[in-house]
């Protein structure tokens, strides 16, 4: 029986840090979880235990630390560039990092206080290889509903359909979308809002016939807009809610009051590809499926 040493990278996952800047009386924060992952030539500390080449972990975690403090960490993807450029560069061994950020949302009380946000996250995975990078940027939990603007039908039935046909519905998910950039010279934070509000109103303005159909538009939606987006993936949960079934009770429900099923759930996933997109090359260096 013979085997050899597969893929690997291994890296810090989910360093928790909180940064503040002050302009007088007025500070401002980020709070970020950053994760770092390293490939190379590595396979001395898999195969014998040698770990001269292993940059390790925890020295991957304090370089987020310290570059945050010789620089101002600004937009998430020029940070997650920094700091994948500096692994692959300082580093012979490694050929490839890959940065991934979240930051968390906090709004602002006054000049040095701040509320949790929402639940929403913006999330970049930076990949950094050789002389070339990847930037892939998004969102997650994005929850959105509407209360009407949704109908479900026309579906096949057979003897295990239960689902009632119907013209209209509550549509809810929670939006995770992630883009692909292309291109240089992209504004990160512009482009991210004008994507985050095309997804947020195409949910809203478009009528729909199924859930699909609104991921589809508004991938469509982000790819006609923005240029420097050479593909965007979408995974988008059907959060059911159930029209009540009052009968026992002698009250009829038009479409009033509902059970907020979470699970399960019918998960939806798509993506919209340029059809002159940039190719992305090694296909460890494209997005993971959704
Ligand atoms: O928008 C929908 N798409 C489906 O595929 C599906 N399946 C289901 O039971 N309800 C729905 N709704």
């Amino acid at each position: 029986m013979s085997y050899s040493l597969g893929p690997n990278q291994y890296g810090k996952a989910e360093v928790r840090m909180v940064t503040v800047t002050r302009s007088g009386s007025t500070h401002s924060m980020q709070d970020l979880t950053v994760s770092t992952s390293l490939r190379g030539a590595l396979e001395a500390t898999h195969l014998t235990g040698d770990n001269s080449d292993v940059v390790a972990t925890d020295t991957q975690k304090n370089t987020v630390y310290a570059f945050a403090k010789e620089e101002p960490v600004g937009e998430i993807e020029d940070f997650a560039l920094r700091l994948g450029r500096h692994f692959v560069d300082s580093f012979g061994q490694i050929t490839g990092a890959r940065v991934m950020i979240d930051s968390h949302p906090w709004d602002r009380i006054n000049g040095h206080a701040f509320s949790r946000g929402s639940s929403e996250v913006r999330t970049t995975a930076v990949t950094v290889s050789g002389d070339r990078h990847w930037v892939v940027s998004g969102l997650r939990d994005l929850v959105v509903l509407k209360t009407t603007g949704s109908e479900f039908h026309g579906f096949p039935r057979d003897k295990y359909t239960t689902l009632p046909e119907t013209t209209d519905r509550i549509l809810a998910t929670a939006v995770t979308a992630r883009w692909r950039y292309q291109g240089s010279g992209v504004s990160w934070t512009s482009s991210f809002t004008s994507i985050r509000s095309l997804l947020v109103e195409t949910f809203a303005s478009k009528h729909s016939l199924s859930l699909q159909q609104t991921l589809h538009a508004m991938g469509a939606a982000v790819v006609e807009a923005h240029p420097e987006v050479a593909e965007i993936r979408l995974s988008m949960p059907n959060k059911h809610h159930f029209v009540v079934d009052l009968s026992p009770f002698g009250l009829e429900n038009d479409n009033e009051v509902f059970y907020a099923a979470d699970r399960p759930y019918g998960l939806i996933e798509g993506s919209v590809i340029r059809d002159d997109a940039e190719d992305p090359g090694d296909a460890w260096y494209t997005l993971p499926a959704f």
